[in-house]
């Protein structure tokens, strides 16, 4: 065993929240180890959302492109070209890691070391032949796709969100095995670019986490485009059928089988928590392997942290980021940051994209406050109209005493962007009678908040089916 070299901190990861702590940790004067096993950037810029919001934008060029008749223009065919797609993408994702890089190499006090990191005993790591000790210790590990070990998966050649971001060619016919953020975002950029797509999920419910108007919503819109779904069907097997891949199905409806060219699993996430030797420092996790932490991100052990996807309390670039600035904050500022102030907020890139803060309807009946709620189709927001992006429509719920928003669901052109004056009203604290008074700009489709906001009606109870 070698001798330990002795730390003020250690990050593990370099994904989101790693790297900003680590570089507030030297700005304190701390000397700080920065362990990466792979490249710096983690997920979000190599294989996430960098990477996946470059070819969401060449596939909405190509889809207004297609509709250029509409608008008043004719430009032939339009093909894709995925090698230039994926040169862009690649492009784009190396020069934001690359300036990643040069700034964590400027950092004076951080050693930046590549390796794999592993927990030797309390207080210290193993990383190749080093073994690195310190008082503190940041887990910023993140997630990677689950390959559930189903029959016959070893067999056949699978994608992932990794190995689908190399794609030079499209495949002619994709099957996604998983409906939810990975599954849809890739079933309609592919379907975009020419697949035919087939999506396989388990849930007889399409998106179960959102309000049933607007899960219906963006079924119509991605069926619209030729996505087709299989819902209610568990992927239970695969096989080789030709050169391509036959899946074999639970299911009440439907085939019990479906094959495709390519399958792509976008079945769920697992931390990267199992090869971190946890068990040598006591480290707790949940049944999924999320490291448990409190309020601050405070593991079970004195002087272990973790942040970002590894804590199971988020699943973001944002709730990644906000949880460095609330261990920073605990650590050098004034202790009152927590995870339990967060909003809720995140949006579902699909195009049009669905934007979303607080509470669903859902989850506001099953609390029972009594509150408003209102909606908005597109079709009536004139800068929709103009923009021909009329799909989609507005609803939020806010308190019926207080007149505190609780939530809304944006889903339509620029409900990513829209949402974030009502998150900013929610992290204020104002009443939404505040935005009322608002003059917002027009044509814009922040414009119709108040007017959305002035349909403000009790929430019948029950639901109405
Ligand atoms: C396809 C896809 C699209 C996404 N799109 C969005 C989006 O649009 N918006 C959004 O907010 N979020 C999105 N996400 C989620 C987002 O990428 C993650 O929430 C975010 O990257 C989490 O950051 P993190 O720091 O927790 O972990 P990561 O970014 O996963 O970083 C963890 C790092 O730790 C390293 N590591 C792991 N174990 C060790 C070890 N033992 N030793 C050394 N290093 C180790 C890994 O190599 C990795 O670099 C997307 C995710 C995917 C997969
Ligand atoms: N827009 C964004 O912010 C964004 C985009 C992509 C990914 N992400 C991140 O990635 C995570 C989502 O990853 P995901 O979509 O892979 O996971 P998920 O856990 O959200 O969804 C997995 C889906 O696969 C289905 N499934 C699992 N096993 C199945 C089987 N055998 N047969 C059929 N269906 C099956 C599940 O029912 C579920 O709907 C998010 O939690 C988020 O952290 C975020």
């Amino acid at each position: 065993m070698p001798a330990p070299e002795h730390f003020d901190a250690i990050v593990v990861g370099a994904g989101q929240a790693g790297p900003a702590l680590a570089a507030r940790c030297v700005k304190e004067g701390l000397r700080v180890a920065l362990v990466e096993r792979d490249r710096l950037g983690g997920t979000c810029v190599n294989t996430g959302c960098f990477p996946t919001k470059t070819l969401y934008a060449s596939a909405r060029a190509m889809h207004l492109a297609r509709r250029g008749a509409e608008f008043g223009f004719a430009c032939g065919d339009v093909q894709v070209d995925m090698r230039r797609v994926k040169a862009r993408k690649d492009e784009i994702v190396d020069a934001a890691r690359t300036g990643l890089e040069s700034w964590v190499r400027g950092l004076q006090g951080l050693e930046w070391i590549t390796g794999h990191a592993r927990f030797a005993a309390p207080g210290q790591l193993r990383v190749g032949e080093r073994l690195l000790a310190a008082p503190k210790i940041f887990l910023d590990v993140g997630t990677r796709p689950a390959h559930p070990p189903l029959p016959g998966i070893a067999d056949v050649a699978t994608l992932d969100n990794v190995s689908a971001l190399e794609l030079e060619e499209v495949p002619r016919h994709l099957v996604i095995v998983g409906g939810s953020y990975i599954g849809l975002e890739f079933a309609q950029v592919l379907r975009r670019f020419g697949a035919e797509v087939t999506v396989v999920e388990r849930s007889p419910r399409f998106l179960p986490r959102e309000d049933e108007d607007i899960a219906a919503e963006i079924r119509a819109i991605l069926e619209a485009e030729g996505v087709r779904f299989r819902l209610g069907a568990e992927c239970m097997a695969f096989e080789r059928a030709g050169a391509g891949v036959r899946l074999l199905l639970e299911c009440q409806a439907g085939e019990p089988a479906v094959e495709g060219s390519h399958v792509l699993l976008a079945m769920g996430r697992t931390p990267n928590t199992d090869d971190l030797g946890l068990d040598a420092a006591g480290i707790a996790t949940d049944t999924r392997g999320h490291v448990v932490v409190d309020d601050q991100c405070r593991a079970s052990v004195e002087g272990v942290w973790a942040l970002g996807d590894c804590n199971g309390r988020g699943g973001f670039t944002h709730t990644a980021w906000n949880d460095h600035e609330i261990v920073v904050d605990h650590l050098f500022g004034s202790r009152t940051r927590g995870l339990g102030q967060r909003i809720p907020c995140y949006a579902l890139f699909i195009d049009p994209p669905l934007g979303r803060v607080g509470k669903t309807e859902q989850e506001v009946r099953a609390d029972g406050t009594r509150a408003l709620l209102a909606t908005l189709p597109m079709r009536r927001v004139g800068r929709a109209k103009e923009s021909g992006e009329t799909q989609g429509l507005m609803k939020v719920l806010v308190d019926a005493d207080s007149r505190q928003i609780l939530g809304a669901s944006l889903l339509g052109l620029n409900g990513d962007e829209v949402v974030h004056s009502l998150l900013n009203a929610m992290t204020a604290g104002v009443p939404c009678t505040a935005l009322e008074k608002a003059v917002p700009i027009h044509p814009t489709v922040s414009e119709l908040l108040p007017t959305l906001l002035h349909g403000l009606a009790p929430l019948a109870s029950p639901a109405p089916a």
